[in-house]
């Protein structure tokens, strides 16, 4: 039997193979398990050549010579359907619900139908409102079941089954605690893993919650906050289908992170999203140097959003009576119609595309002068013309304008509409009239501003008058390459400014064009570790995502950011105001119990007024502490690394350190990751070594850092403890 979590008082039948893979012998349990894990073998043979003859059907149309014919639509479309299904093979069916009406439904990773056409799906995609009571079904709302049952697979063998009445006579917080403690104690291999079979209610209520606003979730470490966020992106996707046109965001706190989420989304069959850091968001800058938390945090305030609006706004060019050559004449354009020009083309555009819009009203405007001048010249010289026809007329005894015949507008000097559209195209195509208006309203690039206005004094104190003398010189002082809160900068800049009309090439896939763009607007954004964002990078979430169909999740007190806030309420208020839903998830899934009793104090130290997640499950394994002299350290992480990977072999171990110790132990351990606790972030592995975490508690935010590093074990906790 396998173990029960600590908050379980259920007794829901648990069965399992023995270790040696054969079923447990002789007793009425074993029995009636046989007959399920049969039948469930039964069901999972017939959903396998369901799926391989739907994926061969698929295969076959996408390979043959009508393929060219297909649109190109549809091809993606079909050749989606086919990978999804060719990933869906591992845990192709995981549950089973068993109504009060004696009606059955397979609960799986995609939704099949049986060959007969308009018949009841023979498996139900787990995202689909029909699965939904297998993850939220309880003895209090069984939702019209009277069973859930979890199924265990490995490849295409059913291994176990966990059986749960919803009849009242058990009551259990979790669900399918058998499959999810399975789970959890799984060795971890360095790549997060679906967790759609195990998901909990209240996980699986902020996965369904409606997208329609901003919502933050607040969970301490391990509460599966990361898990959320990735499941809500493939629900998202899978039920509103406009969204994947759109793509989704993920925004995380590293590289390292992405890498290690990388392969979820995939694996539920996920491709219209783009993952990224907010360091890596726009294509052509990169972050060239560290910088003090100072400067970090007096450059993630609001503060600058508008700065930038105003100093940009100060760029845009005065009006004034223009004075334009076209064909050797001058043409004089009064102020003030250039200043209703200039209104009328600023009004919200960015820089350039307001820029556009002025010079094709100046077009306009230039055509028309060209013309009425044109005409008032041609009636001055036939003014002056009949004058010497009247007199030749009268001098003969004729009537001029009985012998005139005047039609047209060469003689009348008017032009025609179209001669005149005609002419505002020559202007419009005309190099010289372009110069002017490149030399009268320039194009400007977002680095050579930022540049001109972070070195300039005169300028910060103007634009950014809320800043401190002190403040604008420690901006003003700062060297060359860019740094990491400068990004959101860039980009306020960038999207002020608006593109110098580049067209895009189009791409094959949406995430692939999107990755391209920078002004591409998101269907969906989801943010993991939101605690660490700064005002100006929620700005940039929102310049990308107006909709605001935002699920930012993280833990406040996990915050190091220079910018740290003590609320969500204060960290979002002066970018989304009090527009926006909170949601919580309470339980730990990861560290054990024995590890999460260390955290509350190192919480507490951290200035928390909360209490530590409750953790799902203990691991039985004590946490240990070394005390080593500094010369003893490299030998004793070497020595304490060899053995958690003995003892966690197959599995993964890190070690966290403070970061001035990282580079002497990065030369003496090679083959395990060795972070800071900051680069930890998101990140788990079965047994973590914590060198001297009196060092990583005395670095600045250190306490959160610390809550971090104790929090990212799901077995083993080992610490060095440095003598001083
Ligand atoms: N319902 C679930 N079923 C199976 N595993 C789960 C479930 N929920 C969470 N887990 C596992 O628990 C661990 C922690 O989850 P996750 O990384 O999402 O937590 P988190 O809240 O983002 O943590 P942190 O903030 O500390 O980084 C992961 O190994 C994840 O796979």
């Amino acid at each position: 039997m396998r173990r029960k979590s600590d908050l379980s008082n259920s007794t829901a039948g648990v069965h399992d193979v023995t270790p040696d893979g054969q079923l447990p012998t002789s007793t009425t349990e074993s029995v009636a398990l046989r007959s399920a894990v049969a039948e469930e073998q039964a069901f999972l043979d017939l959903a396998t050549a369901r799926r391989d003859r739907l994926t061969d059907r698929l295969q076959a149309e996408l390979s043959s010579e009508a393929l060219d014919a297909l649109e190109q639509a549809r091809q993606r479309m079909l050749r989606q359907q086919h990978d999804e299904l060719v990933r869906a093979g591992e845990g192709l069916v995981f549950g089973r619900l068993d109504g009060l009406d004696g009606t059955v439904r397979h609960v799986g990773r995609v939704g099949l139908r049986d060959d007969a056409e308009g018949s009841e799906p023979l498996l139900v995609d787990w995202r689909a409102p029909a699965a939904r009571p297998f993850y939220t079904a309880t003895a209090v709302d069984p939702q019209g079941q009277a069973r859930r049952r979890h199924i265990r697979t490995t490849g295409s063998t059913v291994v176990g089954v966990d059986d749960e009445p919803l009849d009242g006579t058990i009551t259990a917080e979790l669900v399918g605690e058998g499959a999810l403690l399975a789970a959890l104690d799984q060795r971890r291999t360095g790549h997060m893993s679906t967790a759609i079979s195990t998901l909990q209610r209240e996980q699986d209520d902020i996965i369904r919650a409606e997208a329609t606003g901003p919502l933050i979730v607040q969970g301490g470490p391990g509460t599966g906050k990361t898990v959320v966020a990735l499941h809500r992106v493939a629900y998202l996707l899978f039920t509103h289908r406009k969204m994947a046109e759109q793509a989704v965001l993920v925004l995380g706190p590293s590289p390292r992170f992405l890498q290690y989420i990388a392969q979820v989304l995939p694996a539920l069959g996920e491709t219209a999203v783009v993952s990224a850091t907010c360091d890596t968001l726009l294509n052509d800058v990169h972050v060239g140097r560290d910088e003090s938390r100072l400067l970090a945090e007096i450059k993630g305030r609001a503060l600058w959003q508008p700065a930038l609006e105003n100093y940009v706004a100060s760029l845009l060019p005065r009006a004034r009576e223009l004075k334009l050559r076209w064909e050797g004449e001058f043409y004089l354009i009064p102020a003030a119609t250039v200043a209703q020009a200039l209104a009328s083309a600023v009004q919200g555009r960015p820089y350039h595309r307001a820029r556009a819009a002025f010079a094709e009203q100046l077009h306009h405007l230039l055509a028309d002068v060209v013309a009425e001048q044109r005409e008032a010249l041609i009636n001055e010289m036939e003014e002056g013309f009949e004058d010497i026809l009247a007199r030749v007329d009268r001098s003969m005894g004729h009537d001029h304008h009985s012998t005139r015949t005047s039609t047209g507008s060469d003689i009348d000097g008017l032009l025609s509409d179209e001669e005149t559209e005609q002419l505002r195209r020559r202007i419009a195509e005309n190099a010289t009239i372009a110069r002017f208006i490149e030399a009268w309203w320039p194009t400007l690039d977002p680095a050579t501003l930022l540049g001109d206005l972070l070195t300039d004094r005169t300028l910060l104190a103007r634009f950014a008058p809320q800043l401190s003398p002190e403040e604008i010189t420690a901006v003003a002082t700062e060297p060359a390459p860019w740094a990491a809160s400068d990004i959101p900068l860039l980009d306020a800049l960038a999207d002020l400014l608006g593109e110098v009309d580049a067209p895009q090439p189009p791409g094959e896939f949406v995430a692939d064009r999107a990755r391209r763009q920078r002004g591409w607007v998101y269907g969906h954004v989801v943010i993991d570790e939101a605690q660490e964002l700064s005002e100006m990078q929620w700005h940039m979430v929102l310049r990308r995502c107006p909709s605001r169909s935002i699920t930012a999740v993280g833990d406040i007190d996990q915050a190091e950011a220079a910018h740290r806030h003590a609320s969500w309420a204060e960290a979002v208020r002066a970018v989304l105001g009090d527009r926006w839903t909170a949601a919580e998830l309470t339980i730990c899934y990861r560290t054990p119990r024995e590890v999460m009793d260390l955290t509350g104090p190192v919480l507490k130290a951290a200035g928390s007024q909360n209490a530590p997640p409750r953790a799902v499950r203990s691991s039985g394994v004590a946490p240990w502490e070394l005390t080593v002299t500094p010369a003893e350290l490299a030998g004793a992480a070497v020595e304490a690394v060899r053995q958690l990977q003995q003892r966690w072999h197959g599995g993964t171990v890190g070690v966290i350190a403070p970061a001035d110790r990282i580079a002497e132990l990065l030369a003496v351990v090679s083959d395990v990751p060795v972070l800071t606790a900051t680069q930890s972030k998101g990140l788990e592995w079965d047994a973590t070594l914590l060198i001297d975490p009196q060092g990583i508690a005395a670095e600045p935010r250190g306490w959160n850092g610390l809550y971090v590093a104790l929090t990212r074990c799901t077995q083993e906790l080992g610490q060095l403890i440095l003598t001083r």
